[in-house]
């Protein structure tokens, strides 16, 4: 309570200059690091600032109350809806205070694209959870002379691997894909046939294999408890370190009893990830060749053994490195797989079109590699998919290192920039009737798949997603090879429930399917 009120007085100070200026408030981050500008000067730096950003144009926001900004008025379930709304009102971009992180909110492609390809937006905001987890090592969360070494050698592991679009080795790529997903088909013929299933975690399971094929070399047996334990730990992770989470934002509720049982939760879930990684990576390391790297252990092995600088290639950014690829390949692929499933079985005329275009394009073959460039249908389906239940709705945010000025307005530095995935995806002036399910809208006259320029769920600048050809590939042959071989329907006429969970990516709700022959 004694420490509310300290905070509360505390606000009410920075805010007395403005109801919406953007001076953050003062705290302190995981590792003693401000969470935006703690110290006397650097508040008077913001402040003048502030001042200078009234000469020019101040950013519309709503009024903030204090300590907790607009949180209380978040959609705890949907925070995206709700910051959705605030850009009716205020406009493509605007500032907001979430408990004590100031955000600007940007809504509008071309002034993300602009404020993303700026070297003062590079960083992460350190947001207390996330920084408690990540400590500013690893890759998507790396601070930013470890990133820049970091994003540079996973680039080129995935090239060497075929993971990436011009990649001399892609072939090989795609036929690890191509062979899980025969595998998927398998074991949904022998073991789930006409039953009703929830595919949720025999799709983790084949996109976790893959994962450890390519971050350690060995896929996943189907029936490796350890695996099953790593999905869920990561499974409950991912729903618990949400940005608009409340300990990001506040980070004194983790001395309340329930936040404090949450944060514990949190980081048993991560210090058993890590257990069963470091297992793993054990197994790994005895049959490794470090010569011919065909994974990560054996590439970050050679980067030691030819010297690279010790304080970043050691064992403890191996693990992390390890921890946020898989986490951002697990999470993202198979929540992803299972929303195109969803869809497909929403809207069975979309399923029949694609069989249709597989036909055409394949006849009674297997999808090989170099199929995938014609089938344009597939695409858009999975292009609107991905648009209209935006994986990362609140996006993924950066923060401002230095004050930046983009379209006449000022952003001091230290600020959150959060770009709104879900308002840009669900924009009518670009997605005419945006609840409507339409893979049309990605195919041009000629019937041809084609990315408009309002479509960014890889963001965008030097820092976006580095698995985009993987995403793609994935979910091409993933669809490919469950419709070539099944219907997939309803268990009854209840429409399935599209909502999701919102965690760090948008979660397709637990549901039950029915595989049936074609
Ligand atoms: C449909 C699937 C995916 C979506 C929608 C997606 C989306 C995103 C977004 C929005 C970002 C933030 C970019 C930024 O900060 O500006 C990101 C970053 C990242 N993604 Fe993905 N992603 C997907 C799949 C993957 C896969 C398969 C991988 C596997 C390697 C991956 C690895 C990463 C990593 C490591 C980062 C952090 C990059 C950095 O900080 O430099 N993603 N992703």
């Amino acid at each position: 309570m004694f420490i509310f009120v300290v905070i509360m007085a505390q606000d009410r100070r920075d805010t007395s200059i403005s109801p919406s200026e953007a001076i953050p408030s003062t705290t302190k981050g995981l590792r003693g690091e401000p969470l935006f500008n703690s110290s006397r000067n650097e508040r008077t730096t913001s402040r003048n600032a502030f001042i200078l950003a009234q000469d020019k144009k101040c950013l519309p926001g709503p009024w903030n109350f204090p300590v907790i900004g607009y949180l209380h008025k978040l959609d705890p379930q949907a925070p995206y809806l709700t910051l959705t709304k605030l850009v009716q009102k205020y406009g493509p971009i605007y500032s907001i205070k979430l408990g004590m992180v100031k955000v600007v909110v940007v809504a509008d492609v071309r002034i993300i694209k602009k404020i993303l390809a700026k070297d003062e937006t590079l960083g992460r905001p350190p947001l207390y959870l996330v920084t408690t987890v990540f400590e500013g090592k690893g890759l998507a969360q790396a601070d930013l002379d470890l990133w820049k070494d970091q994003r540079k050698f996973v680039a080129n592991f995935l090239r060497t691997v075929g993971a990436t679009k011009f990649s001399p080795n892609r072939k090989a790529f795609e036929t690890l894909i191509k062979t899980h997903v025969e595998e998927f088909v398998q074991v949904v013929k022998s073991q789930a046939f006409y039953k009703p299933v929830d595919p949720s975690e025999l799709v983790s399971h084949f996109v976790s294999s893959i994962a450890s094929n390519l971050l350690l070399g060995k896929p996943f047996s189907l029936n490796d408890k350890k695996v099953a334990d790593l999905s869920r730990n990561l499974n409950f992770f991912n729903k618990s370190i949400l940005f608009g989470t409340p300990l990001n934002l506040l980070p004194f509720l983790r001395f309340l009893p329930p936040y404090k049982k949450k944060l514990t939760l949190v980081k048993e879930a991560v210090q058993r990830v890590r257990e069963i990684q470091k297992k793993l990576v054990q197994e790994c390391e005895k049959a490794s060749c470090v010569d011919s790297p065909s994974n990560l252990v054996e590439a970050f092995q050679l980067q030691i053994s030819e010297g690279k600088p010790e304080h970043i290639y050691n064992v403890d950014q191996l693990h992390r490195l390890l921890f946020d690829l898989y986490v951002t390949f697990t999470e993202t692929t198979t929540n992803s797989s299972l929303w195109i499933l969803l869809y497909l079985v929403q809207y069975p005329e979309v399923q029949n079109k694609i069989r249709q275009e597989l036909y055409h394009v394949l006849e009674d073959k297997t999808v090989e590699v170099d199929d995938l460039i014609n089938l344009h249908y597939i695409k858009a389906t999975i292009a609107e998919v991905a648009r209209i239940r935006s994986l990362t709705p609140l996006g993924i945010p950066h923060s401002t290192s230095e004050e930046i000025c983009i379209e006449g307005f000022t952003i001091p530095k230290g600020v959150m920039i959060m770009p709104l995935l879900w308002a840009i995806h669900m924009d009518p002036q670009f997605y005419k009737e945006p609840e409507e399910f339409r893979p049309e809208r990605f195919l041009d006259s000629n019937g041809h798949f084609f990315k408009p320029e309002s479509f960014l769920p890889f963001q965008s600048g030097k820092r976006m997603c580095i698995g985009e050809d993987i995403a793609k590939t994935a979910a091409t042959i993933f669809i490919a090879g469950v419709l070539q071989n099944f219907r997939v329907e309803r268990v009854d006429s209840t429409p399935l429930d599209l909502t999701g969970i919102c965690g760090a990516t948008l979660i397709p709700k637990p549901q039950k399917l029915i595989f049936t022959k074609i």
